[in-house]
């Protein structure tokens, strides 16, 4: 089976994948969809696929790709590849490029150019406000009619936190039913310089703190604004228990919140910063093991309702500093999937079927995507990453397909269960 027989427009034919956990059966792929696999004709490319499982496509809510403005760092063509890795066919966009994606024009060059090189849908997220400078609304409405159709809407990187700024975005979004994604972080509480979670360790590395209430209290905040606008809200990498108690009480209210947590804050603790390596050097910054432990309650139980990679590349030069200068962020596309089976499938907190969910359905949800996180069903777009369970290797970033190679889980033993992934009938990854 090669890449040119899919694009051929010959069948392939998927034996018998345990799909989504709830049991083997066998998918047909003709056209970019599914069909009934007892239409198959004889000639079409089998793929054994007993002991694996199907997903649908994963979509990512929060992809960092750098272009325009950084491709020396990522640029569509290499991050949709490093997605398609990852087991995902859909990727968010986050507008915190060079220009900012604020207006129409931004947002369709940009489906533009994923149209072109794209190895998985692009779908950019607009600012929320004009060049991310928190002050006055971008062209929302613009953008939401665009042919970008955007939905989603963040000044991730920074956050909203003028709330009278976030309370006219709540309403200006509500019209199209779009959602305000926040990077919720009080300025005033955690500024620039904070790059390490305030605590005892925080004290003892000399590196300025990040107090979790700087999120916390955000989303507070935003919850009650939600509520007043009658609005929906998107929190972005919650990384605090006390973040997933404020969110408990929301969805308790009814308030329309949805949150996302990325695989590093699932895995990683503050105590990887005690070897000062701006790897690990992110924005919200890893937390404690009491704050972990939350996280995945949270993600188990739905509280938190999806994953979101906030894959952040960048250039080594950007990287190579002191921990304190560095740039914040870290990879997370390629290994997303691994981490989650590690931290939640194989602990017993998530089935296959909760992957589903939290990683493709509920995110294609949220930014109200058709066409992704869909059932594996005949008539359906073939979107689909097939998964083997149990196999495991050691993460080497000099094997990544993307540009950067700040990966925080170099060197570490991890799942690797990414077989294949097909966006739209096309093959975007087969492991060699
Ligand atoms: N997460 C990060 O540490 N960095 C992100 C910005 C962001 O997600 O806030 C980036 O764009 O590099
Ligand atoms: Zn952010
Ligand atoms: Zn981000």
């Amino acid at each position: 089976m090669t890449q040119a027989d899919d694009e051929q427009g010959r069948d392939v034919l998927v034996l018998g994948a345990d799909l989504a956990g709830r049991g083997p059966a066998d998918l047909l792929i003709r056209d970019g969809s599914f069909a009934d696999p007892a239409d198959a004709r004889p000639d079409a490319d089998r793929v054994d696929a007993a002991g694996l499982v199907a997903l649908p496509g994963l979509v990512d809510l929060h992809t960092h790709l750098r272009e325009p403005g950084r491709e020396d760092a990522e640029t569509v063509e290499t991050g949709t590849r490093a997605a398609a890795r990852g087991g995902y066919t859909a990727v968010l966009a986050m507008a915190n490029t060079n220009p900012v994606t604020d207006t129409a024009e931004a947002a369709e060059h940009l489906l533009g150019v994923a149209s072109r090189v794209g190895s998985a849908q692009v779908v950019p997220v607009g600012a929320v406000s004009k060049g991310l400078e928190g002050e006055e609304l971008a062209e929302l409405g613009l953008m939401a009619r665009s042919a970008a159709r955007t939905r989603v809407f963040s000044d991730d990187g920074h956050c909203v936190a003028d709330a009278r700024l976030m309370r006219r975005a709540l309403e200006y979004v509500r019209a199209f039913d779009g959602v305000v994604a926040q990077h919720a972080q009080d300025p005033r509480l955690a500024g620039r310089d904070a790059c390490c979670a305030e605590g005892e360790l925080s004290g003892r590395l000399g590196l300025p703190g990040w107090p979790a209430v700087a999120e916390a209290g955000i989303v507070a905040r935003d919850v009650q604004l939600a509520e007043l606008t009658r609005s929906r809200l998107h929190v972005c990498h919650v990384s605090t228990a006390e973040t997933v108690d404020v969110l408990r009480w929301a969805k308790q209210r009814g308030v329309e919140v949805t949150a996302e947590v990325t695989p590093h804050h699932l895995l990683l603790t503050v105590d990887e910063l005690t070897g000062y390596d701006p790897t690990f050097k992110v924005n919200p910054p890893l937390r404690s093991g009491e704050d972990v432990a939350a996280l995945r309650d949270a993600l188990s139980d739905g509280t938190i309702d999806a994953v979101g990679t906030d894959h952040a590349p960048h250039a080594r030069h950007d990287k190579e500093h002191a921990f304190v200068d560095a740039a914040f962020g870290m990879l997370g596309l390629e290994t997303a999937l691994a981490v989650v089976v590690e931290t939640m499938v194989r602990p017993g907190a998530l089935g296959w079927g909760d992957v589903a969910t939290r990683m493709s359905s509920v995110p294609a949800h949220i930014a109200r995507l058709p066409g992704q996180g869909r059932p594996l069903r005949v008539g359906e777009p073939a979107n689909l990453v097939l998964v083997d369970p149990e196999r495991r290797s050691v993460v080497d970033r000099d094997a990544s397909l993307s540009l950067s190679r700040n990966n925080p889980w170099h060197g570490r033993d991890l799942p690797d269960p990414m077989v294949a992934t097909w966006w739209g009938g096309r093959r975007t990854f087969t492991r060699s």
